[in-house]
This record gives structure tokens, sequence and C-alpha cells, in this order.
């Protein structure tokens, strides 16, 4: 059984445990879920080059990375550097996330926050929204194509963007519907780690128009970035390289920094 197999199947249990804890009209009643959404797609379409920034503690293909990392600061940190929006892993199990480090950067800035987990099930929808997450993840690599259009209505009508994350040509294709917003191309293979950015920046030209591209893991360097924007990606999600530092929010800077001092 490959990683994401065994996330997926932990996941499955973990939400039929959550759902007999609180209820959808429970979740509804959050304060959280009255809030009006930023959008991400236009904070994106604003920047010359839009990040989304990710706070992540640790990972299957890396394991510990900042276990000990302060929500708010880092997300301060990644607002005052210019970031289009920020990414909160909620997966504890694999990732050491949790939705007190979301609902803590919801509080801490006023930039779209990314639900990163594993949505399988309606009522993680409704978590994130309760969360305080302005755009949720749909992985196409572990859903139907009936399940992304209906997963993502709900997202649309409670008012969260949606991000289908694809990794081949097979997955595009279910991926396309009117209730997505970005399509992201992993360049890591979520089954062997791999990162390939060539593959990415070949399915970059198959994305239709309607929809922002986003480039997302295994970006490090200013070069790299400037490659796949030329190839066509708009937005670009990265983890790691900022996480694994001591202060993310400075490492962030920099980083744009160079990118503009390099125009
Ligand atoms: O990062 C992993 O090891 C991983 C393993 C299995 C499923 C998902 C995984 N990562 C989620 C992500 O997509 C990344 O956290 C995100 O794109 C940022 O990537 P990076 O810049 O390489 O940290």
């Amino acid at each position: 059984m490959h990683i994401l197999d065994k996330i997926i199947s932990f996941k499955a249990k973990e939400v039929q445990q959550r759902k007999l804890l609180k209820s959808l009209d429970l979740l509804q009643k959050e304060k959280a879920f009255q809030l009006p959404k930023h959008s991400i797609t236009e904070h994106i379409l604003q920047k010359e080059t839009a990040i989304i920034a990710e706070f992540k503690r640790k990972s299957p293909s890396k394991q510990n990375i900042n276990l000990m990392a302060n929500p708010k600061e880092v997300a301060l940190g990644y607002q005052n550097a210019g970031v289009a929006g920020i990414s909160v892993l909620t997966d504890y199990h694999f990732f050491g996330g949790s939705f007190q480090d979301l609902q803590a950067v919801k509080t801490s800035v006023n930039i779209p926050i990314l639900q990163k987990d594993f949505i399988i099930d309606a009522y993680q929808i409704y978590e994130a929204k309760a969360a305080g997450a302005d755009f949720i993840l749909l992985i196409a690599a572990v859903l139907t194509q009936p399940q992304i259009q209906n997963l993502a209505k709900i997202a649309q009508d409670i008012g969260l963007e949606v991000l289908v994350e694809i990794h081949a040509e097979d997955e595009l294709e279910k991926s396309i519907c009117k209730h997505v917003n970005l399509i992201g191309v992993n360049n890591r293979n979520l089954k062997t780690f791999e990162v390939n950015l060539e593959h990415s920046m070949q399915l970059a030209a198959k994305i239709p128009k309607d929809f922002i591209k986003v480039s997302e893991s295994g970006i490090n360097a200013t070069e790299t970035l400037n490659e796949l924007k030329k190839a066509g990606f708009q937005a670009f999600l990265m983890g790691e390289s900022f996480m694994k530092t001591q202060h993310p929010g400075e490492t962030c800077s920099a980083f744009i920094n160079q990118i503009n001092t390099q125009k």
C-alpha cells in the first residue's frame, strides 16, 4: 500500500469518528462559518509573483520539518512577505497539523487561507469553513469525477473556492468542472515522492484558460519558479523550503525579494 492509500484509509476512519462528535448543524453555527471569504483567485491575479506559502510541521516524504513552529508567527511573517495566500495542513497523523493551526492562522492574517487536507467526505468541507478556510483542496487521484463535481459544488455553495490537484493528464480531464477555480499540478508524485518539474511544465499547457494554474511542491529556487512561470503557472505552492528554516516568513520574504530584483 503506498502512502496516499494509507492516508485515505486513515482519514476515512478519522472522519467517521469526528462526525459522531459534532453535527453539520453545529459546524454551521461556528463563528468562522459566517465570515466573508478572501478570494484566492483575486489575490493571485493582483500579484506579479503569487506564492501560496505553506504551514507544514512534518511530512511523509521529509519527516520532521519544523515540529514546534508557531502558526501565528509564521502566518504573520508570510503575510508581511507579500504572499497571495497561506496553506495550512490540518492532518495530524501524517503532517502534525490541526484545525487549531488553521484557526490560529485565520485570526492572525487577512489573506486567503487554504485548508490542506485529504477531503473524501462533504463533512470535511463544512469543517474547513468552520475553521476559517477560504479555499479547499481536492486531490483528483483519490476522487472520481462525480465526487469532484459534488464536493466542489458543496464548497462553492458555502463560499469556498476550490483547488483541484492533479499529477497526470487523465486526472485533468476528470477535474474540469464549473465549480472548480484553480487547478494545481503537483510536481511530487504522491506514490513515489519523486519530483519531476518537466512533467508539470508539459501539463500546464493542457489546463484550460478558465482555471488559475498552480504549481505545487518541490520548489526551492527562484530559477525553478521562473521556469514554471514561463510554462504558464500563475501561482506557486511552497512549503518545505520556507518551513525548514528558523524564520519561515523571513526566508519567504528574501525569496520574493530575490524574484523581484531578477525582473
Ligand atoms: O509532502 C509530502 O510528503 C506529501 C506526501 C503525501 C501527500 C501529500 C504530501 N504533501 C502535500 C503537498 O502537496 C505539499 O505539502 C505542498 O505541495 C508543498 O510542497 P513542498 O514545497 O515540497 O513542501
